[in-house]
């Protein structure tokens, strides 16, 4: 039996999301929380002839989210508001980091066990708040929380595609760092199969990729983010950790994940001069991450400089998460 919850499911992502899961095989329950709109999106929802039981939930004064969570192994949180142009996802941090703070709180106390998918930004912050709010309830696994980049390398295999020609299903792309910017980067020295770009294409990729949110926002013109391709994205994520746990083995994804808590993660955080948090790609198991592997030895003299660039971003954000809920004091 497998129970999921979406926060935030009422959303832009939270109801495609919420859609893919609820007419996913590896789903038996499905629980919906959002402080709109739910029982119309679960009543929808419900009338699908897939196996997974929808259930949806408003706050109903704090009763509603431990209604939500609990009995859950899965809980994916999408809740927050989206950039408009101009902004940064950084500009997010002030309403979004308590929105994850309350809602990871609920995790804490009615699923402390559930694995924890970070989709809302800015990702670079709200997952260390997460680990902070996590450890504070002394719950805190790092094998369990993870903040979804998966769709920096959905993109990723679709740009490469369009400049070097054949399907994006082709091409497999590492990204690690961040969920921001100058804080995406792109090995493409280490697509499989191996694929040369061309020299006067590739710092117009490298940027494609690390600002394709971007794009979306432009598009949008003012109604918000990427909603469809990132519901397909983390649902991708979900997915490959719900096939892990039934036993599937030799499933890699890329997250952003605590570093020193992961097989594997600690050399990572060495050779990026001790951020906490990094995204690389992860082979995922029954209980979660199982190991970090460490494609940063291969990277090349163009993409170390990159990571530097990536380094010094990822910095800032994560202390002004780890701030947020833990002060340090002077
Ligand atoms: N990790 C990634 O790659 C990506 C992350 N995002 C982020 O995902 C977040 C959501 O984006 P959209 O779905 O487009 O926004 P949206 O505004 O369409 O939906 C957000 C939902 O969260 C709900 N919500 C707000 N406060 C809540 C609370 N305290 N508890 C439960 N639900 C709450 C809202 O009612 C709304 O239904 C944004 O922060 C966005 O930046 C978006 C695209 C990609
Ligand atoms: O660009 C945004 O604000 C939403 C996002 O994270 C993405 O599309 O990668």
């Amino acid at each position: 039996m497998v129970k999921a919850a979406v926060l935030g499911a009422s959303g832009g992502i939270g109801q495609p999301l919420s859609l893919l899961l609820a007419i996913s095989p590896l789903v038996d329950e499905l629980s919906l929380y959002d402080v709109v709109n739910t029982p119309g999106v679960g009543a929808d929802l419900s009338h699908i002839n897939s196996k997974a039981n929808v259930t949806a939930f408003l706050p109903e004064g704090g009763e509603g989210l431990e209604k939500a969570l609990t009995g859950c192994d899965i809980v994916v949180i999408p809740a927050g508001i989206p950039r408009k142009p101009g902004m940064t996802r950084d500009d997010l941090f002030k309403i979004n980091a308590g929105i994850v703070r309350d809602l990871v709180t609920g995790v804490a106390k009615f699923c402390p066990k559930a694995f924890v998918l970070i989709i809302s930004n800015p990702v670079n912050s709200t997952v260390p708040i997460a680990a902070e709010v996590l450890k504070k309830h002394d719950v805190f696994d790092a094998t369990k929380l993870f903040g979804v980049t998966s769709l920096d390398v959905v993109r990723a295999s679709t740009f490469v595609a369009a400049v070097v020609g054949g399907s994006p299903t082709d091409y497999k792309v590492p990204v690690v760092g961040g969920h921001s910017g100058e804080t995406i980067v792109p090995l493409l020295s280490q697509i499989t199969p191996k694929t040369e770009i061309p020299s006067d294409k590739l710092e117009a990729l490298v940027k494609r990729i690390q600002f394709g949110g971007d794009e979306v926002v432009k598009a949008k013109d003012g109604t918000g983010s990427a909603t469809l391709s990132m519901a397909y994205a983390g649902f991708k994520f979900a997915e490959s950790l719900l096939r892990a746990v039934k036993g599937e083995t030799l499933i890699i994804e890329p997250t952003y994940i605590f570093l020193e808590g992961v097989a594997g993660g600690q050399k990572i955080k060495d050779t990026v001069g001790g951020l906490d948090f990094f995204a690389v790609p992860v082979e995922l198991g029954p209980s979660g991450a199982v190991r970090a592997i460490n494609p940063l030895p291969q990277a090349n003299d163009y993409e170390k400089a990159l990571l530097e660039e990536a380094k010094k971003g990822l910095a800032g954000n994560i202390a002004k998460g780890t701030e947020f809920i833990t002060p340090t004091s002077n």
